[in-house]
């Protein structure tokens, strides 16, 4: 999995890359028009408020941008960040120690927020809801627990799984946005202006052949900008060229959907050993080697929003599209339309 070039998951080799690149304010990070429009009216309305934002939920696969859209929130209310993730904070008093450290108005960015342990939930709440926390002082008989009040603070949670939030924390955000799969148009637009302050010389038809194979993905579209950039350096004079983005992705196995070995593999999997489906996404993973979880986040979301595959409440379905995709003629029942398919009540 460490190697796949199209994966969505942050790379070890990226971050030197993505932190001159990852955009600082709401006008540079592209895309996500409906997020960034409702976020700024938001952010205006605090500040002239004077108040604290209310609390974000920002949810979506990786690499759209969770991390970077909770920076910008911060930048754009001129606060502090502060940083931590749900497997990070093992104790109550971990998290104690963080919120009270905040100053007023800064934002607690807590990011695989659906992973934190009950206790921590716990503490999280009365502070989501009225800066407040119990702490408990002393142990055995002695112990007794003692209200401090927080300053009023933005807490910023990330998930790629908003559907493994518990109801009372995900009742307590009072902003939640979505974050989607980017077009084909805004990739190209972060790929040329990664490229502009990366200084590689880039044509727009270059910049549109990496938008269209990065899944939908703004890290994937970043990490084949740099391999399209060694390729045309070192072949092809220099500037990225539609033919050299071409050759070059070719070379790495990215289909011109963006797809890679595995995406083809599972498809061809689901048709050759299970008839097209519906099968377990258990199954899948055993017969692939790889984690469910894997499967779910970052390998199915996209085929899935392309239509390539369908989620039904028996199982994935290789729709008339994947079939087609793998050269193959679809049987004539996945040549039906999608629609008849029962969604998996999962889904939305
Ligand atoms: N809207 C955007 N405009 C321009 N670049 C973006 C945008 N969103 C993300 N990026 C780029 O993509 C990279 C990955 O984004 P980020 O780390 O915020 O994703 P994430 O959703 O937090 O992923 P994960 O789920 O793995 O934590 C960033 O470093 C940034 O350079
Ligand atoms: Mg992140």
């Amino acid at each position: 999995m460490t190697d796949r070039i199209v994966t969505a998951a942050a790379q070890l080799d990226d971050e030197a890359l993505e932190a001159s690149i990852r955009p600082k304010r709401l006008a540079e990070y592209l895309g996500q028009a409906p997020v960034r429009e409702q976020l700024s009216i938001y952010i205006e309305a605090a500040k002239k408020r004077g108040g604290a934002l209310d609390h974000v939920l920002i949810f979506g696969p990786p690499g759209l941008g969770k991390t970077t859209l909770s920076h910008v929130i911060a930048n754009e209310l001129g606060v502090s960040v502060r940083t931590t993730s749900g497997p990070v904070l093992e104790r109550a008093g971990d998290l104690a120690a963080l919120l009270t450290n905040l100053e007023p108005h800064d934002v607690l960015f807590v990011d695989e927020i659906h992973r934190l342990s009950p206790v921590v939930e716990e503490v999280l709440y009365p502070a989501m809801e009225d800066f407040q926390i119990d702490i408990m002082i002393g142990e055995g008989p002695a112990a007794r627990s003692i209200k401090l009040d927080l300053p009023p603070f933005t807490l910023i949670g990330a998930t790629t799984r908003a559907g493994m939030l518990t109801a009372p924390l995900r009742d307590r955000f009072g902003i939640v946005q979505r974050l989607e799969f980017y077009t084909a148009e805004e990739l190209t637009d972060i790929v040329r202006r990664a490229a502009r302050i990366l200084g590689i010389p880039c044509e727009l038809e270059g910049a549109q052949e990496i938008a269209r194979r990065s899944r939908g993905t703004p890290r994937i579209a970043n990490r084949l900008l740099r391999r399209v950039r060694d390729y045309a350096e070192v072949r092809a004079g220099g500037a990225i060229t539609q033919e050299a983005a071409q050759a070059a992705l070719g070379m790495l196995k990215v289909d011109p959907q963006g797809f890679d070995e595995l995406d083809r593999r599972l498809l061809a999997l689901i048709i050759e050993n299970f008839d097209g489906g519906p099968v377990g996404v258990e199954s899948l993973a055993a017969a692939l080697s790889e984690d469910r979880g894997t499967l779910e986040d970052v390998v199915e979301p996209y085929l899935i929003q392309q239509g390539y595959l369908v989620r039904t409440a028996r199982g994935r379905m290789v729709s008339a599209k994947g079939w087609r995709h793998l050269g193959l003629a679809p049987p004539p029942r996945q040549a039906l339309a999608p629609e008849l398919f029962t969604p998996d009540p999962d889904e939305r």
